[in-house]
């Protein structure tokens, strides 16, 4: 049975422990924002505190790093419980107002957007986020798992599909805080490959979308920490706002690991963002000195106070506004007026923009927003009796992502692999000293191959072989040696490596659709995975498998033993573990979601009918608004998804100011 964690009263502490313990439990309960928990796990007493509805396996219940998690996750919870409602108390008091933009999703690209079009004291613009402001907790990189459980984050389950996630529905983790998936992911900074960029320009007919156009932006944006990287200028830059490095610590398994891939075939890789992409590496990530490095913290956060920039968290868009049919010249598209939104109290409020609506909320969340305000497929709004500003089908549309396959497992044991608590008291003192040590990195996420597999077309010829259709990715977990795991994935200290495919260049096609009992509440998803029609997408995850399996050969002579029936493979141990039937299997029933959902909102010529945003990201048929985030991509890129919306957003920001005769600074 599982346990649930009951709330328990949170008592200041009498002070008389170490100097280091008092300040931070002082720092704490004089009302302050509540510092990183790493110094204060040594006095798990003092930390009890109120833990929302995390449920654990029986056998977690009284391990400490059980208790540790639920205080970490509940002083998350509450502080962004009492940020909400502080702005519901201040939000009594706020007034409708009109700013130049209303940027609807404080997330990875909505940031970008607010602190580059602020930069002219002359434009204002209102930021709205539905969730609130990034916990400190975050900034801890191997944190992310826990963060996960969180309030920062809005679990959506997909409807339940015969040939993915074992029939019943995946959960995508959309993230709900400043910052957005930047706030909460797993840092790793890969800008995927020429091809990807290439071809968005052939299908939008627009070659500023080239690779060799996007460049300028990706540099923009980085401030790469590595002098040798940052030095080859070609790619890299070290002068914008978004912290670019290492990770200060690598587990001891990661060069064995690499060491595998490379006798399995692979060639070796230092940097994957710059003239090609292919090979085992370990990535850079938007990190800066062990901490992670969100377009929150690195772009809006110092900006806060510039008196043209209002940004307001809690504030969930509800819809956006056009004029009326009978104000606007005959033939002129409707257009957009502002954004209704619900403040942290329930109330309902307009913010009205005079140029531009911007729309930031994420591959599941915009075409949410746009189909609410009466933009996307004609039929299905009007079965949802919502009134029709512009028919668009594409909305909601070629939902696109990257489905990781999970059950090959490599076993590692001490020394290698020490999981035990007095560890983690070491790596905690660690971290709050120099910020090294376990805590400082994501386990083994930032160690990644990209692969062409022999499944893809040769590209036309004489061209190289660059772009991957394979991604082979690392998680971690801990199992007590009786099969109980606390959690799916911890990225602190593990004993289980996990080595997870994922396909990069999918042909599955997924949709958002309102919900029709609750359009406002969660959107239906229908994710899509390994529904290609001639099984492209589940061949390429059972190549990622079979290599996965095949660095046994290596990792043995090190005492990683390959799991034989780890717990993601129950459903399928009726099969020979050998066959490409199981590894089929695994693929349907162990697959999740790399969280790379995007394309939703696709951009494309203005002549076609289902895009739904123009090259420059405006929203076809009607005036005055903009899609900008993961969504408006034609295909999801080939490698992890932050480091390109960023550069949409970057890139964005120029067209917007060009287009408003704004001076770019
Ligand atoms: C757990 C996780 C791990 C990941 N790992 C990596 C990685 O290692 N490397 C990588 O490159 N990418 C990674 N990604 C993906 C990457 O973070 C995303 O592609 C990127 O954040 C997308 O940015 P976005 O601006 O499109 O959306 P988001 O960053 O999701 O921002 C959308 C924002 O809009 C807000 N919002 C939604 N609806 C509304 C509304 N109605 N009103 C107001 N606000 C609203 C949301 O709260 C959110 O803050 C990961 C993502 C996650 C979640």
């Amino acid at each position: 049975m599982p346990c649930t964690w009951q709330q328990v009263s949170h008592k200041c502490p009498r002070r008389g422990g170490t100097a280091r313990n008092s300040a931070f439990v002082h720092k704490r309960c004089s009302g302050q924002p509540p510092s990183l928990l790493w110094s204060s796990a040594r006095d798990r007493h003092d930390m009890s505190s109120p833990v929302s509805q995390t449920t654990w396996p029986a056998g977690c219940e009284n391990t400490p790093l059980v208790a540790f998690l639920s205080v970490l996750i509940a002083v998350v919870n509450r502080r962004l419980e009492s940020e909400q409602k502080q702005r519901a108390t201040e939000s009594a008091d706020a007034v409708n107002a009109a700013f130049d933009f209303v940027v609807v999703g404080g997330g990875a690209a909505g940031c970008v957007l607010a602190e580059r079009l602020t930069r002219d004291a002359n434009t204002t613009v209102l930021l709205l986020e539905r969730g609130g402001t990034q916990p400190d907790q975050t900034k801890v990189p191997a944190y992310i798992t826990y963060m996960l459980m969180s309030n920062a984050v809005d679990n959506v389950v997909t409807l339940p599909e015969s040939k993915n996630c074992n029939g019943v529905g995946c959960v995508l983790n959309t993230p709900k805080v400043l910052g957005g998936g930047s706030s909460l992911n797993a840092m790793m900074y890969v800008r995927a490959s020429s091809v990807d960029y290439d071809s968005w320009a052939n299908l939008t007919g627009d070659s500023s979308w080239a690779y060799d156009n996007v460049i300028p932006y990706f540099k923009r944006a980085e401030r790469n920490l590595d002098p040798v990287i940052a030095k080859d200028s070609e790619y890299h830059s070290s002068a914008g706002p978004l912290s670019v490095s290492w990770q200060p610590y690598r587990h001891p398994a990661i060069p064995m690991v690499q060491e595998a891939m490379r006798n399995a075939g692979l060639a070796s890789r230092l940097d994957v963002n710059a003239e090609g992409q292919l090979g085992e590496t370990v990535v850079q990530t938007t990190t800066a000195n062990g901490e992670r490095w969100s377009t929150y913290r690195g772009y809006l956060e110092p900006e806060l106070g510039r008196p043209n920039l209002r940004v307001v968290t809690y504030a969930t868009a509800t819809r956006i506004l056009f004029d009326d049919e009978g104000d606007r010249a005959e033939g002129s598209p409707p257009r957009a007026l502002g954004v209704e939104y619900r403040d942290a109290a329930g109330e309902i409020r307009v913010a009205t923009a005079n140029k531009e609506v911007i729309v930031s909320a994420g591959g599941i969340h915009s075409p949410q927003v746009l189909l609410l305000s009466g933009l996307g497929p004609a039929e299905e709004l009007q079965e949802l009796n919502i009134p029709v500003v512009a028919d668009l089908p594409g909305v909601g549309k070629n939902l696109q992502d990257h489905p990781l396959v999970d059950g090959v497992e490599y076993e590692c044991v001490p020394p290698l692999c020490d999981v035990d608590w007095a560890s983690r008291l070491q790596d905690l003192d660690d971290y709050g000293a120099n910020r090294k040590g376990p805590l400082s990195a994501a386990g083994m996420t930032q160690l990644a191959a990209f692969i062409r597999t022999d499944l893809d077309p040769p590209p036309p010829e004489g061209a190289p072989l660059k772009q991957p259709d394979l991604q082979m990715g690392f998680l971690n977990t801990v199992e007590d040696g009786n099969g109980t795991r606390c959690l799916a994935f911890d990225t602190w200290r593990y004993n289980r490596i996990k080595v997870l495919p994922a396909v990069l260049r999918p042909r599955s096609r997924g949709t958002v659709r309102l919900n029709a009992t609750d359009p406002h509440g969660q959107p239906l998803v229908t994710i899509g995975y390994f529904t290609d029609a001639d099984d492209y997408d589940l061949n390429v995850a059972v190549k990622g498998l079979q290599l996965g399996r095949r660095l046994e050969s290596t990792l043995k002579q090190y005492g990683l033993v390959l799991s034989k029936n780890p717990a993601p493979a129950q459903h399928c141990s009726h099969l020979d573990p050998d066959s490409v039937a199981h590894l089929k299997c695994l693929a349907r029933t162990a697959c999740f979601s790399m969280w790379h959902w995007s394309c939703t909102c696709r951009m494309g010529r203005e002549d076609d009918d289902d895009a739904v945003v123009n090259p420059r990201l405006l929203v076809r048929k009607v005036r005055g608004l903009r899609v900008v985030d993961a969504s408006v991509m034609p295909n999801v890129t080939s490698g992890n998804t932050n480091a390109p919306t960023i550069m949409i957003a970057e890139r964005a920001s120029d067209l917007i100011r060009q287009d408003h005769g704004i001076p770019i600074v």
